[in-house]
């Protein structure tokens, strides 16, 4: 300013102003993403929320994005391998280690019906790891109503159930069964949450029998998957988010050639317990890990004294 003197010191005063409260906003744009990013490192809820938040973000942008690419072949399930590709970056974004035991037993030349045990929604970035070609969910109705979220799910083939009008479902899953049927030749793969809905923890809720009728009225076998419990990088109950690994486990398919509806309910109960029991030694390995660790961490410290600093440290 002082290279222009005389004439210029109103403005100038109005100018000086501007700036100053230019140079707050930039302050203030600057320092709220820094606020921002202080706060995603220091608290955990933060971070679950913005974590939570881009998952919900990103399968909706993706939707959005690829469902008019989608229309173009109409309702196909060739279109779930455009929902596979575009979830199965998930994990590297999450810092989420997948190990698929047991992939070669999805490996049938037929028709089958896989169930799974149902977490939350994170279990999407598991099932993308190991869905084979031509198979889809069955889904709660509720998620047509999720505007192109919706559109995507119709478009991809997802069959979706009234889970609260049990006849209409049962309508569903019979017409299902008549399609695995006639469309053996290519081969229509189903994929259940037989548990209905979701549920946290180490442990699974009773199956529901929907999925056992359709494969025993389809005549084709059932593959179990468990994918291992998330209470080490997650848990929704106290928001929290972390990078962690995840094991699936493909257990051995269940044949149901010649098995009637009156044979459901044992069939329902055998496959609950071989998947309860891989879920437990899951859980179980998983800590028999972590005990090895502080037994040996114990065993180092020797003294009396380390063995205190142990004990508060696992406080
Ligand atoms: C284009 C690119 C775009 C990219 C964008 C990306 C977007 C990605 C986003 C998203 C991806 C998709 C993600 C999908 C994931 C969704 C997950 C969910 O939604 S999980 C919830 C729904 N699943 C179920 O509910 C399980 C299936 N449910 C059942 O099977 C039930 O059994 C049901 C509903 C049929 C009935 O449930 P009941 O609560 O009444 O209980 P019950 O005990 O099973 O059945 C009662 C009696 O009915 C008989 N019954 C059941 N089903 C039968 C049947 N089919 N035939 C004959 N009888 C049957 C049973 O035997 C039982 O009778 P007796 O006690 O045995 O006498
Ligand atoms: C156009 C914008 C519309 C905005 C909507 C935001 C939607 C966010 C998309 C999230 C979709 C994720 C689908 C997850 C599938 C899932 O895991 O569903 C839960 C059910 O299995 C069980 O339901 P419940 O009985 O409630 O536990």
């Amino acid at each position: 300013f002082q290279e222009f003197p005389g004439g210029w010191s109103g403005s100038s005063l109005r100018g000086g102003t501007m700036d100053l409260l230019l140079l707050l906003l930039l302050h203030g744009l600057l320092l709220l993403p820094l606020a921002a990013l202080l706060l995603y490192r220091c608290s955990s809820t933060f971070q679950y929320l913005c974590k939570m938040a881009f998952f919900n973000c990103w399968i909706v942008a993706m939707a959005t994005l690829l469902s008019p690419f989608a229309a173009f072949r109409g309702r196909s399930v060739e279109n779930m391998k455009l929902l596979r590709a575009s979830l199965l970056p998930l994990k590297r974004f999450y810092g989420i280690r997948m190990r698929v035991r047991g992939s070669e037993r999805l490996q049938l030349p037929g028709p089958f019906v896989i169930v799974c045990n149902h977490q939350a929604s994170l279990d999407l970035i598991g099932m993308v790891e190991v869905i084979p070609d031509r198979c889809v969910p069955i889904a709660k109705r509720e998620l047509l109503y999720l505007g192109t979220v919706g559109w995507a799910c119709w478009l991809s083939g997802i069959i979706f159930i009234e889970r609260h009008r049990r006849d209409a479902a049962i309508g569903v899953i019979s017409r299902t069964a008549g399609t695995m049927r006639r469309e053996n030749v290519s081969r229509l793969c189903v994929w259940v949450f037989p548990e209905g809905t979701r549920n946290p923890g180490r442990s699974m809720l009773p199956f529901k029998r929907g999925a056992f009728h359709l494969a025993v009225q389809a005549q084709v076998p059932i593959v179990p998957i468990v994918i291992s419990p998330y209470c080490d990088f997650f848990s929704s109950k106290e928001k929290r988010f972390t990078s962690g690994t995840c094991t699936i486990q493909v257990l051995p398919r269940v044949e149901t050639r010649g098995l009637s509806p009156k044979d459901v309910p044992k069939l329902t109960e055998s496959v609950w317990q071989a998947m309860a029991k891989a879920l437990a030694e899951m859980s179980m390995s998983d800590h028999g890990d972590q005990d090895t660790e502080q037994l040996q961490l114990g065993e180092d410290r020797g003294s009396p004294q380390g063995q205190g600093d142990t004990a508060e440290s696992s406080k």
